[in-house]
């Protein structure tokens, strides 16, 4: 599965602890990220990981153009809920594609174990179904 990492400034420690925790689901899948948040789980994990441009600068346009293309099957986004973004519209734009796609889109730690388990017991097979169909 195409699994994107994306995570504000003050979720960037919670990003790197959850793809620690969780590298060994993680390395068998296809992964990318915005720009800063890629570089810190690549140094902290090691895990082979592409790269878009940070958030401000177009990061989160780029993922949700990969939305579009139906080419990203999980979104997992810890966003910070206290903090006034520049890039909200583009934020919103990701948000709005995943739903126009049926993309699952998590936004904090809790839902994201929660669809990193469920992913590795299968339970993402039905994008598989969605991908052949396309
Ligand atoms: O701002 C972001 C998502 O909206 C994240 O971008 P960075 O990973 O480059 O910090």
């Amino acid at each position: 599965m195409k699994i994107a990492l994306i995570a504000h400034d003050e979720k960037k420690d919670d990003m790197v602890n959850f793809t620690i925790a969780y590298s060994n689901i993680l390395k068998q899948h296809e992964l990318f990220a915005t720009g800063t948040t890629g570089t810190r789980i690549s140094e902290a994990t090691g895990l082979s990981i592409a790269r878009f441009k940070s958030g401000p600068l177009g990061g989160d346009q780029q993922i949700g153009a990969k939305i579009a293309e139906n080419e990203m099957d999980l979104i997992i986004f810890f966003r910070d809920p206290l903090t006034a973004q520049p890039h909200e519209p583009d934020i919103s734009a990701l948000m709005r594609l995943s739903d126009v796609y049926q993309i699952p889109l998590v936004t904090n730690t809790g839902g994201a174990e929660v669809m990193i388990r469920a992913l590795d017991a299968g339970f993402f097979d039905w994008r598989n179904i969605v991908k052949e169909k396309k």
